[in-house]
């Protein structure tokens, strides 16, 4: 490191930050020399004081990664501006706080060696209250101080452009910047594909239970909602994986919707983030008021688990008044789904985003039991209650008779922030993990990475050939 201007890297943009401070700016910051990549690899936190970016052109991600000679370096800003980020100081004294990993891999119960795990930084649980970073920007000439705190920056920042690269518009440096960014990223997140012999060799004598999300992960995403169909090749490779290995769908969309997309049958369906579970009659003996059997469209006893069952007269109020509130901003969708309401602003006028938080957030000031949270392009009404896609794989894994056991695999796939619950309750337990579906680098509690719903789709027909093969060996054994 060196005092002066610094050549950096952006690496695109990523969800929220976790990061706190009011004086100076804070970043983290972590090698990622791809040796020291494969380990777990303590984070540092590093007060830098005078502020360390001081002058603006080119970036226009409102929060990302920099790549500053070898170190990675998270960095936030309103989003409207362009930035340029020199190296003024580090002052880096090597001796700041150590931010260790909260679940170190090398007790894990996948039996993995630290050494061989892909690390994974300890993401911070995204919070929809905004971002809390002071950084400086250049307006009209001038430096100004700005806090980032809305919940504006995390609309903007949720969702990365979905569009192609236009080749014609960008330069082949940008194209090769992110291109590189992306790369170094996968070195803490591997794809799930090219990292696959290692996810056989966990999994191997294991049950893997497989717990999938839609929309981004199983159907592309698309402007409108209505039309997240599923290909008929992805809805074949779900339905081989569900023969072979115990499978979810959990879904922000109300169940009966994702059940109309996915049209499987010999598979579970969570809808309302986890919050409306059809599964498999519980083994055990403890009475939930919000647990009840019934039978599922073919006849079979299902047991029904609605958390917020409570709250659905409220959702449907809170539902109508969205509607009422937001028909005059061209482009906004309501969706209801059942147990929550998502309000879509991904065809709204950049311009108007900030009308549309305006309106949600003040409708939501009157249901003090609702908060929101962020999607791709959506703000996501939902009760307050202690529930979300993690506990929804609990439940499930209980409910399938395959938790807290040693021979159980769960993977998680999915590509947007409640998917985030699911994949720390994997790494924490350590008895699984998650795989982040996404094509631009984001922080994340997912162990392994795919580009985009068609990897997806490889990636469970390699794990069905894989298993088809495991079977065939141990029958081959047998007769012998
Ligand atoms: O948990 P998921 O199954 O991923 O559901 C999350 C939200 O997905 C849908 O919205 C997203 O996909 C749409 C279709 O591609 C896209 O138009 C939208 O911008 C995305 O946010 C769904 O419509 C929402 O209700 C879910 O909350």
């Amino acid at each position: 490191m060196t005092n002066g201007q610094t050549n950096c890297l952006l690496f695109g943009h990523e969800s929220e930050s976790s990061l706190k401070k009011n004086d100076g700016v804070l970043v983290k910051r972590r090698a990622v020399s791809p040796l020291l990549a494969r380990s777990p690899l303590p984070e540092k936190e590093l007060p830098v004081s005078p502020p360390m970016i001081c002058s603006v052109s080119s970036i226009s991600a409102p929060i990302g990664w920099l790549l500053l000679d070898g170190l990675a370096v998270r960095f936030s800003a309103t989003s409207k501006l362009t930035f340029v980020i020199k190296l003024m100081d580090l002052k880096s004294s090597h001796s700041s706080p150590v931010l260790t990993d909260p679940a170190p891999l090398s007790k894990s119960r996948l039996g993995l060696p630290s050494n061989m795990a892909p690390y994974s930084p300890a993401a911070s649980p995204y919070s929809s209250s905004g971002l809390y970073l002071t950084i400086p920007r250049i307006i009209n000439g001038k430096l100004e101080d700005v806090r980032v705190n809305s919940w504006l920056d995390a609309m903007i920042a949720s969702s990365p452009p979905r569009k192609k690269l236009n080749k014609d518009m960008i330069s082949v440096t940008q194209l090769d910047d992110h291109d590189a960014a992306y790369q170094t990223w996968m070195m803490s997140y591997p794809s799930a594909l090219n990292s696959f012999h290692l996810i056989t060799s966990l999994a191997k004598c294991k049950t893997i239970a497989l717990f999938l999300d839609y929309d981004g992960t199983l159907s592309p995403i698309v402007d409108n909602p209505d039309h997240a169909f599923m290909s008929s090749s992805m809805r074949a490779a779900v339905n081989e994986a569900a023969n072979y290995f115990p499978t979810a769908i959990i879904s922000g969309r109300s169940r009966n919707k994702v059940h109309e997309f996915v049209r499987l049958s010999d598979l579970y369906y969570a809808g309302s983030h986890g919050m409306d579970i059809m599964g498999p009659v519980r083994v055990s003996k403890s009475v939930d008021k919000y647990c009840i059997q019934t039978t599922d469209s073919q006849g079979k006893e299902v047991h029904l688990f609605q958390p917020a069952s409570e709250f659905l007269p409220m959702i449907n109020e809170v539902y109508e008044s969205l509607i009422e509130i937001t028909n005059d901003i061209i482009g906004v969708k309501v969706e209801n789904n059942k147990f929550c309401v998502s309000v879509h602003y991904r065809n709204v006028d950049k311009k108007m985003w900030d009308e549309v938080g305006v309106r949600v957030f003040g409708l939501l000031k009157c249901f003090s039991r609702l908060h929101v949270t962020h999607g791709r392009k959506v703000l996501e009404v939902r009760p307050v209650i202690d529930w979300n896609k993690g506990k929804a794989v609990e439940f499930l894994l209980e409910s399938l008779g395959l938790s807290q056991r040693d021979d159980v695999l769960p993977i998680y796939v999915g590509d947007d922030r409640t998917d985030e619950d699911a994949f720390k309750v994997l790494r924490e337990s350590n008895c699984g993990f998650g795989i982040l579906v996404s094509n631009v680098p984001k922080e994340t509690n997912a162990l392994y990475s795919l580009r985009d719903p068609s990897e997806v789709q490889e990636f469970l027909k390699s794990l069905v050939r894989w298993k088809k093969s495991t079977e065939l060996q141990t029958e081959a054994i047998a007769t012998k």
